[in-house]
């Protein structure tokens, strides 16, 4: 057993108790919930009907859902008679999943909240939660968090009452914010028990993982440093290079795997992949079955992989930009060193987003010790720019958007107004080779609040390759107070 599959397993006052469980990344926190909960279900006498489901685990992630189901089928695979783990998520044909659900015996569901709202608002369908005895919410943070919040509302209303059916609440993650407490009590009871692996003065990463920080100068130094870093690790790794690539945007990613692409293309031991949010999910299933079994490769990836996620011997992890915060930061670092492997994790940000380490300095990173962009031999720029002459217009058009509305929503720590976020975003488009910012819808402008600041391009951007359709140029006026253009999708 790992630390947390013992504690839990052995401090629980019984396995039917409530309980919210820290361990850190990659130490087995699915098992761990996983055993409690099996385990009570086939020791009850409770005759739990067929079609009935009795354990209920909620995931942030569709690639987490499929993962937890997987590790569930793994543990229950010798039983007799067979516990049946279903999922439901979004992205797949509902109908077919619930033929698949409505015929079979779905002991255990592991489902995203969308779907599962979907599911529960039909009468007939909920009707299948009336026996349910445990609710497991695993990366309980995020799915306490603002965005999920309203979702498990809807969800917690449809299921029986805890108070009456008493039923077993669980909550497991590396990282529990404060900001969480308020809300736990609409899964846990106040007399829940707390276990926890984490020293609260230790630090909340891997300690087996060092980390390295890479400041540059500007936006237009990021993709060279990242290019210079990955040949240099890639030099001194002795065993397999397998390396994930964090973004901020589902668009930003795809331009970075564009790009990568091009650069590797000599290079046939190395694949490039790319995992984010506006791929389809049979594209993301297959992406992320590829890349649990590959020995090497480089993943492009927005956060839909930044928690929970388990693939194999991920030798490094690179953050490019900023984190959406210091847990996700952490979160992120532990998709390598897991299940006690070891891994290199690097952060790469610009002076001005540089404020993430002042603001998260407990968090153990250091400066790389080499400086990328010193030896431009090195850092091939060149090299770059004739990669990215190979991404198509469109990419490069939608990637300076998403770049303008992630930084929109950090402006205030990244001391930008307006007309410096649009110039430094415009800095970013030349970076790509881009010979005039690329074109930006006007409602877009609208709702990022950007409406009247000089230097946009605005005009309709068009599929077939980011062709104008318009051109409305930089237009002096009143700055739109609008809140709006929020971070990207994933
Ligand atoms: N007792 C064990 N012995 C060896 N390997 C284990 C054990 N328990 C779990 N593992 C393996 O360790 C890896 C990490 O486990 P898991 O994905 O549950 O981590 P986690 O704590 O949930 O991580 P995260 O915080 O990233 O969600 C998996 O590949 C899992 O199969």
């Amino acid at each position: 057993m790992t630390p947390v599959q013992e504690k839990v397993l052995t401090e629980l006052p019984n396995y039917q108790a409530d309980c919210l469980v820290q361990a850190k990344t990659g130490t087995g926190k699915t098992i761990a919930f996983l055993l409690p909960a099996l385990q009570s279900l086939l020791a009850s006498n409770q005759n739990i009907p067929k079609g009935q489901v009795a354990i209920l685990i909620l995931s942030p992630t569709r690639e987490l859902a499929l993962q937890i189901a997987k590790e569930c089928n793994a543990v229950t695979a010798k039983l007799q008679p067979k516990i049946e783990c279903h999922t439901a998520y979004g992205g797949t044909s509902k109908e077919r999943d619930l033929k698949t659900f409505l015929g079979g015996d779905p002991k255990v569901l592991v489902a995203t909240p969308g779907r599962l709202n979907d599911y529960l608002n039909d009468e007939y369908i909920a009707h299948k939660f009336q026996s349910i005895r445990t609710l497991i919410l695993d990366e309980a943070d995020q799915m306490l968090e603002a965005g999920f919040l309203v979702a498990l509302n809807d969800i917690l209303r449809r299921l029986p009452q805890k108070q009456q059916a008493n039923w077993q609440g669980m909550c497991f993650s590396a990282t529990i914010p404060p900001k969480i407490q308020p809300v736990l009590s609409k899964v846990l009871k106040n007399d829940h028990t707390r276990l926890s692996t984490v020293d609260p003065n230790e630090t909340p990463t891997i300690d087996r993982v060092p980390q390295f920080f890479a400041v540059v100068p500007s936006v237009s130094d990021v993709y060279n440093a990242l290019w210079a870093l990955l040949q240099m690790e890639y030099k001194s790794t002795v065993g397999d290079f397998k390396v994930i690539v964090f973004g901020t945007t589902a668009n930003g990613v795809a331009l970075m795997h564009s790009l990568f692409t091009n650069l590797l293309a000599s290079n046939s031991t190395l694949q490039v992949f790319q995992l984010q949010s506006r791929l389809t999910q049979s594209n993301r299933t297959r992406t992320t079955n590829e890349f649990k079994e590959a020995k090497a490769g480089i993943m492009f990836a927005s956060d839909v992989i930044g928690r929970g996620m388990d693939f194999p011997n991920v030798s490094h992890v690179v953050q490019v930009g900023l984190p959406s915060s210091g847990d996700q930061y952490v979160h992120r670092v532990g998709r390598t060193a897991r299940a006690g492997n070891e891994g290199r994790a690097f952060i790469i940000l610009t002076q001005r987003e540089r404020f993430f380490l002042h603001v998260n300095k407990r968090l153990p990173i250091q400066p790389y010790p080499v400086d990328l962009l010193e030896d431009l031999a090195l850092s091939q720029p060149r090299e770059l720019a004739a990669a990215f002459t190979g991404v198509d217009q469109l990419t490069k058009a939608k990637a300076y958007q998403a770049w303008l509305g992630f930084n929109k929503s950090f402006t205030k720590q990244l001391q930008f107004d307006n007309n410096m976020l649009v110039q430094e975003a415009n800095e970013y488009a030349r970076a790509m080779g881009c010979p005039e910012p690329p074109l930006i819808d006007r409602t877009v402008v609208g709702k990022m609040g950007l409406r009247g600041v000089q230097g946009l391009n605005i005009g309709h951007i068009e599929r077939s390759g980011g062709g104008r359709g318009g051109r409305g140029g930089a237009r002096g006026g009143q700055g739109d107070s609008r809140r709006g253009g929020r971070r990207g999708k994933k």
